[in-house]
């Protein structure tokens, strides 16, 4: 099916507004798909001076994100976001403005282009084959994995490495442990709704403490991140021919690209938005793909016999095999289309009035779009709540903000540059995971899809399974 929930007459009309933003609720899901379900494709709701726009069908999304991308590319900035005047300095909240094109140009031509990632593919091979080594110990003792934890500690590895070269976490770690909880933490105060957003004069007060929180939290990862910088200068001091040559911090403060250097703050900004941006957001993805391939064996075994009959068993899946795993991808695409994990991609903001589909979208309004539902919507989805990778294969949909069917990682000039780093980690863990081990739940128990709310929705409970290694 191709047709999209939008057969709305022509004409500017007035906005449905309905309930406010406080109403999002506990349990995502259910907020998420009322949206479209009660609401339709369009809704508004109003809290204080700020309107907000859900857009929950296709046609709507592209009207955002590629029509009227010009005026719809600012970001709503949370107050939260004023800690450590990261608005001023942080790449997913500032304007298009020098500074935004010049992390854009740097994340684009140096730190996320295909050249520099197969350069410093041999870092994150190695995290992996220690993951499956760690999975493999378990199998031994038939013990269950939790999957939450340790994926999060991978994907957070395998950023470190890309980024510093260094592991930022061994799985038993304290440091790991903290890590997260700060990642966490901040994509929770950012993800909350908060009245000093909504109501001006109570921003002085940050009564909820969202902004106070906010500081400790990103203040702890600053911290880190100052340290290691500080560890790296010191290196390159003492012994300059030991410094690692490919990874982001070599070229970060290398500012090879000469039209768009960075300040050292602006540097720790920009690597605090890399862990934050990158580690949860993939890791919830692998956490979602393991649990629909748990709950669905057949498409396990489909992945399998697809990676075993082009590598071999047992093999780790590499960068440059991805191309040659079709049913492997179509999983990912299937997942994603299931489970974005950033549901309502970032907010945008109209920096003028602009007319969607009919709709006088005010100025100033926050524009917000439900790609979760999106993937759900029956008038374009065969079977939509069905775990069908199949509907993938030999299809143009892809998920790379081109088919605005399924956008994951958004669309137009905001699109997620992190883009190409987190494809390439999704399929190497998620394809060495079941070329190595088989899965199932625990005795007793059933896999709980129940999800949680931050900026990201997330697993609510971690995912244990038991791994046993393939023979
Ligand atoms: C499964 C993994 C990921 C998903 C689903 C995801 C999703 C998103 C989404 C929806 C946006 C907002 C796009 C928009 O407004 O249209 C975004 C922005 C962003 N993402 Fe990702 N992301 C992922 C991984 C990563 C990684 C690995 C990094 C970096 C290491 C990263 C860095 C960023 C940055 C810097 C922005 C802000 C860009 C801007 O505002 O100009 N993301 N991501």
């Amino acid at each position: 099916k191709t047709g999209n929930t939008s057969k709305l007459p022509p004409g500017p009309k007035p906005l449905p507004v309905i309930g406010n933003l406080l109403d999002l609720g506990e349990k995502p899901h259910k907020s998420l798909a009322a949206m479209a379900k009660v609401h339709g494709p369009i809704m508004s709701m109003k809290l204080g001076r700020v309107t907000a726009v859900v857009v929950s069908s296709s046609t709507m999304a592209k009207e955002v994100l590629q029509t009227n991308d010009q005026f719809l590319c600012n970001r709503a900035i949370p107050d939260a976001l004023k800690a450590h005047a990261h608005d001023e300095v942080g790449f997913p909240w500032i304007s298009v403005s020098p500074l935004w094109r010049n992390y854009r140009k740097i994340c684009n031509n140096t730190l996320f282009a295909g050249k520099i990632l197969d350069a410093n593919e041999n870092l994150r091979r190695r995290k992996v084959e220690e993951l499956v080594e760690i999975v493999r110990k378990s199998a031994s003792k038939g013990e269950a994995v939790d999957l939450g934890r340790l994926l999060f500690m991978t994907t957070l590895n395998l950023i470190s490495n890309t980024v510093f070269s260094v592991d930022l976490a061994d799985p038993n770690s304290e440091l790991a442990r903290k890590f997260k909880n700060y990642v966490w933490g901040i994509l929770e105060e950012a993800g909350k709704p908060n009245l000093s957003d909504y109501f001006p004069v109570l921003r002085k007060l940050d009564i909820q403490g969202v902004r106070r929180r906010m500081k400790i939290q990103m203040g702890n990862v600053l911290d880190l991140i100052d340290s290691m910088i500080n560890q790296r200068m010191k290196q390159q001091e003492l012994n300059p021919d030991s410094v690692p040559n490919n990874d982001m911090l070599h070229h970060l403060l290398k500012n090879e690209d000469t039209d768009a250097k960075l300040d050292r703050n602006q540097i720790e900004h920009l690597l605090v938005v890399l862990f934050v941006a990158g580690s949860d957001t993939s890791s919830g993805t692998l956490q979602w793909a393991m649990a629909e391939l748990l709950k669905n064996p057949e498409k396990l075994a489909k992945a399998q016999e697809e990676i075993r009959r082009v590598l071999g068993k047992s093999k780790p899946v590499e960068e440059a095999d991805i191309p040659r795993l079709p049913y492997l991808q179509a999983v990912v695409k299937e997942v994603f289309r299931l489970h974005p994990v950033v549901p309502l991609l970032l907010p945008r903001k109209a920096q003028q009035e602009v007319e969607i589909a009919g709709f006088t979208i005010p100025k100033d309004a926050q524009l917000l779009v439900n790609t979760w539902a999106m993937g759900r919507d029956s008038s374009v989805w065969e079977n939509p709540e069905s775990f069908e990778p199949e509907r993938f294969l030999g299809s143009e949909i892809d998920v790379r903000g081109r088919s605005f069917e399924v956008i994951p990682f958004g669309g137009g000039r905001r699109i997620c540059p992190g883009l190409p780093l987190a494809m390439r980690m999704l399929h190497l863990i998620l394809g060495s995971l079941i070329n190595f081990f088989d899965w199932k739940v625990e005795d007793g128990c059933e896999v709980n899809m129940d999800d949680k709310f931050g900026v990201t929705v997330e697993m609510a409970h971690s995912l244990r399974a038991i791994p046993s290694l393939i023979v």
